[in-house]
């Protein structure tokens, strides 16, 4: 196992641990001095008597949820994820950077695809990847279209915005129709891509120029609300991880529920910001639904990074739960943290591993979040705790991997 992938150790807990500003114990006492009865614990109530993977009501409705995976026959929770595009469009390089954590610049020397290459990831949930090759042609009868798009959750698309791009969507275009008839319910997702080099009038003017030419031709063929999305990309900063975030969230059944719960949490613990990172990829797969702010994302995702390096240094694996010979350590379960941080004042991010696959980060809403930490502490448990009904295999599987098949 690559160990960056590891999960945050017992020593890095220590060393993260001591930049708290008061130790658990105390935390622990402060916090149940300051509960008021059934104010802070709203989170806790509506639990208690919550059956596995029910949905808490909210008065916010959920986004991005399409509550199945769509033309997923076998039903069994892996979506394939496909990324087609023109050659040298940037397909490898993508996959490379967000699931293999390439550096960027080491793209150049990626060589052309010239077979399907399929990649099984195994971490919160199982997908898989397939990059496609740019330059054939997946409508020829020479072609089993059915075993490619069978049991795919989306269909990525990408453009190279730095390149003339009208075949790119002539192609495109072809695929949607194509599809429409056997598969209407494929999430296409569209990658304008590449838009590092280009600028920032350029940039939306290509990507407005994209959509409208990709809404025309499907509304002349009758399609009007074909499920098409579009994103600017570039894998030289964090919208690459940005857009596969939105794209994995339409693949998760339960985010309604994460939603809410993220909701309470934030609410209870006057939380600004949470997101649930995916610690392998750094794709977040949920956020609460208060407005997202790309300068927020860039911060809890560049933490993660932080504490991926010094559990690299000082990090170790832990015993598997339920294995054979471990031996259970206490207090070695999860890592977290509060760190401040200068930012329009003084804020705080907070870290919790939920998992061995996620972790939740919180930007902290107000400049001393610290005297709450006992209330965040409890809360963030509950939370943890609903998390394990909600992705009960998370508890139980191995560590995140990605395989080539
Ligand atoms: N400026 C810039 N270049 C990129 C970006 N993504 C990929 N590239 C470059 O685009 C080139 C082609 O990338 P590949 O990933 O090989 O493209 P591909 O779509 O897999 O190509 P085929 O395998 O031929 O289908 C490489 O030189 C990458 O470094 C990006 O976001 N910005």
């Amino acid at each position: 196992m690559d160990s960056s992938h590891r999960p945050l150790s017992a020593t890095s807990q220590h060393s993260i641990a001591s930049e708290r500003h008061f130790d658990q114990a105390d935390a622990s006492q402060a916090g149940s001095s300051r509960l008021k009865p059934g104010a802070q614990l709203t989170l806790m109530r509506y639990l208690q008597d919550l059956p596995d993977a029910d949905v808490p009501p909210s008065p916010v409705p959920p986004r991005y949820h399409t509550g199945r995976l769509p033309n997923s026959k076998a039903d069994d929770g892996k979506p394939r994820l496909l990324l087609m595009g023109q050659r040298r469009s940037g397909k490898s390089s993508i996959s490379s950077v967000v699931f293999h954590k390439l550096p960027p610049s080491e793209t150049l020397y990626i060589e052309t695809t010239t077979r399907i290459k399929k990649e099984s990831m195994h971490s919160f949930m199982d997908f898989q990847v397939w990059d496609l090759p740019g330059h054939l042609d997946y409508f020829d009868p020479a072609f089993d279209v059915d075993n490619i798009f069978e049991e795919i959750g989306a269909l990525i698309w990408v453009i190279d915005a730095q390149d003339e791009y009208l075949d790119a969507i002539m192609r495109l275009n072809m695929t949607i129709l194509n599809l429409q008839q056997s598969y209407p319910n494929i999430n296409v997702e569209v990658f304008v891509h590449k838009v590092d080099g280009l600028s920032e009038d350029y940039k939306s003017d290509t990507f407005r120029d994209i959509i409208q030419r990709v809404q025309d031709e499907l509304s002349d063929n009758g399609y009007e609300n074909a499920p098409v999305s579009f994103y600017q990309t570039s894998i030289y900063d964090h919208s690459i991880f940005e857009a596969f975030s939105k794209v994995i969230q339409k693949l998760i059944p339960q985010l309604p529920t994460l939603e809410a719960l993220l909701n309470s949490l934030c609410s209870t613990c006057q939380i600004e910001k949470a997101y649930l990172f995916d610690i392998m990829s750094k794709i977040y797969i949920a956020t609460d639904t208060s407005p997202t702010d790309i300068g927020s994302y860039e911060i809890c995702s560049d933490y993660i990074d932080v504490v991926i390096d010094v559990s690299e240094i000082y990090g170790w694996d832990r015993p598997v739960e339920n294995g054979n010979s471990e031996i259970a350590e206490t207090g070695n379960n999860d890592a977290e943290s509060l760190i401040t941080m200068e930012r329009k004042g003084n804020n705080y991010l907070y870290l919790r591993e939920i998992n061995k696959y996620l972790a939740l980060i919180c930007l902290m809403g107000d400049d001393s979040p610290a005297e709450k930490k006992a209330v965040i502490d409890y809360n963030v448990g509950v939370f943890q705790a609903a998390l394990k009904q909600v992705f009960p295999r998370a508890e139980r599987e191995g560590p995140p991997t990605v395989t080539e098949e």
